[in-house]
């Protein structure tokens, strides 16, 4: 793959990116990066990034790069092409698309935002057209991305919406293993930061909202984030939105700004937001190890679509019937039928959400990646309905460096629907995981929720689930299957909760 430096430059003023181009001798560019270290002879390097030094550009030369983009000039450095543009983290991404030979034309993309969600609900959907499409399908979300059949094309994610350049170079490597369709996780932080500019969605999905990622590095504010999140719509062919969202006149207003009302689909659950929904979910029954639930087609445009039934999941969480429901009317758009959506979610679980554990003398061990208000409240109060009689025990840290707020929020959560909770470190990054502990303590009402604080992960799990009782349930928030705690500046390895807890189990029941 190859770029021309004419064409960049093209591309370039067609977008009004470009401020002016200091060319010293027209090449073919070779490569792409934004990282001086993987620079190569021909290359064109990106300048970008908070933390950026010269001495990357430097380094990028050194390599054999030619050309550099950045927004400021580096008189300094001689010899090279400089492209300078007014934004070049859209550069990047235009530019990117343009290296890898447009990978999005060869595939039909169904895309979902929202604070809580996104990986389940494109986990379900994966599951049914990876049938559908007889595993053409490849996936981006936080937790794995999959880019084709061989073992090496899965690999653990390190964003949940890839670096622009990152992103057309996995989608054109998905699209020459034979990948046709992709279903990508899409946040706010990569509209924030240009991550996926001019990139055009089959099936965008708008799930829900609530307050997160306020704070430095990330949003300045609420009205900043749902901003965000609304481009996905604005990018989509055709749009799905959870009727039973906050905002959701301002959501389906974006919608309505670049797609016909034909080509928008509102789903809702049944005594929610359900008067105008086109589909509407509605519990059936749902056990300890499964949920069972409606799907009722409302409209003409939806019952064309023939995915209105029963179905069955093995995640449990009212939370994950609208999940499934969302990644049913993706894949239903796509193509997929009933039949072939029933049988295929109903076995989908997702390393680190609702998996649940049973001992025989201790409580139903839930482990959960819920890391914010909005998650665990959902989460402890489906719980809470669910075992009115159960004590709900909950371990759970909050992040240091970010997400400050969370602190508050799970502070509320825990006042909501907590019995007993175990406070301990959960990422402190350069922070006292102590202070962190205490100033959710601060917000706990002590004559709701017994308080421990066990900074210790391992031992906070060891204690809470050796103190807990047959019917009680003992939830592990936060961290879903994360191995790592993320300490000063490193990723410091840690089991995960889930292998933590088994191994807790198998002491007691040795
Ligand atoms: C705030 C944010 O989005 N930051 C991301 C961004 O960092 P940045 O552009 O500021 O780059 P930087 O880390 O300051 O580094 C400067 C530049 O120097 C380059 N460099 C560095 C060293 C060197 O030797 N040579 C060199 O060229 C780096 O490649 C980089 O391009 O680009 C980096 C990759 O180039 C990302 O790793 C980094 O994500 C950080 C780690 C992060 O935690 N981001 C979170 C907030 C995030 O994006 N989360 C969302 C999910 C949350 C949501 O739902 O919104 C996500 O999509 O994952
Ligand atoms: N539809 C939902 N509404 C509210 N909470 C949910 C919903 N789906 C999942 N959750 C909760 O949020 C947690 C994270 O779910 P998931 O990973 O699917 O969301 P996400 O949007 O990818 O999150 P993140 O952006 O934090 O990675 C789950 O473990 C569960 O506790």
């Amino acid at each position: 793959m190859t770029l021309i430096l004419n064409g960049c430059i093209l591309l370039l003023q067609e977008h009004q990116l470009l401020e002016y181009a200091d060319i010293v001798f027209d090449n073919e560019i070779t490569s792409v990066t934004y990282d001086s270290r993987q620079a190569t002879k021909d290359g064109m390097f990106f300048c970008k990034g908070t933390h950026f030094e010269e001495k990357y550009l430097r380094q990028a030369q050194a390599n054999g790069a030619t050309t550099y983009v950045s927004e400021i000039a580096y008189p300094e450095i001689k010899g090279m092409n400089a492209l300078i543009v007014n934004d070049v983290q859209k550069a990047m991404a235009l530019l990117g698309a343009a290296f890898y030979n447009y990978p999005q034309n060869d595939l039909f993309i169904i895309a979902f935002t929202g604070t809580k969600g996104k990986t389940t609900s494109s986990y379900f959907t994966h599951s049914v057209l990876q049938n559908y499409s007889n595993k053409k399908t490849a996936l981006f979300s936080t937790v794995d991305r999959i880019l084709g059949p061989n073992p090496d094309q899965k690999f653990k994610s390190n964003l949940t919406t890839p670096e622009s350049l990152d992103l057309f170079h996995d989608m054109r490597e998905a699209v020459n293993s034979g990948m046709k369709y992709l279903v990508m996780e899409v946040s706010s932080q990569a509209y924030k930061r240009n991550r996926v500019y001019g990139l055009k969605y089959d099936v965008g999905f708008f799930l829900n909202l609530t307050p997160d990622h306020i704070g430095p590095n990330e949003h300045p504010n609420l009205a900043d984030y749902l901003h965000c999140k609304l481009q996905l719509l604005v990018n989509a062919k055709r749009c799905v939105i959870n009727a039973d969202t906050a905002y959701f006149e301002e959501v389906y207003q974006a919608a309505k700004a670049t797609t016909q009302p034909e080509n928008i689909y509102l789903f809702a659950h049944a005594g929610g937001n359900d008067q105008h929904a086109d589909f509407v979910y509605q519990n059936q029954e749902s056990t300890l190890s499964e949920n069972e639930f409606c799907l009722k087609a409302q409209t003409k445009k939806a019952m064309n679509l023939k995915i209105a039934g029963q179905y069955q999941l093995s995640l449990i969480g009212d939370f994950n019937e609208a999940n499934a429901t969302a990644a049913i009317v993706g894949a239903g758009l796509a193509g997929a039928s009933y039949e072939l959506a029933k049988t295929s979610i109903c076995d989908v679980t997702i390393p680190g959400r609702m998996e649940s554990l049973k001992t025989k003398d201790h409580g139903t061990i839930y482990v959960d990646y819920a890391h914010n208000y909005g998650s665990m409240s959902v989460l402890l109060g489906f719980l809470k309905k669910k075992y009115p009689h159960s004590k709900i025990i909950v371990v759970v840290g909050s992040t240091g460096d970010k997400g400050v707020s969370r602190r508050a929020g799970f502070a509320k959560a825990l006042n909501e629907n907590a019995d007993v909770t175990y406070l301990t470190t959960d990422d402190p990054g350069f922070e006292d995981p102590k202070q962190i502990c205490q100033e959710i303590d601060a917000k706990i009402d002590h004559n709701r929720v017994l308080v421990k604080t066990i900074l210790d992960r391992q031992e906070a799990i060891k204690i809470a689930i050796l103190h807990s009782r047959a019917q009680d349930i003992v939830v592990l928030a936060g961290k879903g299957e994360d191995g790592y705690q993320k300490i000063k500046g490193r990723d410091i390895a840690y089991p995960n909760d889930l292998k933590v807890a088994q191994q807790v189990i198998a002491e007691i029941e040795a």
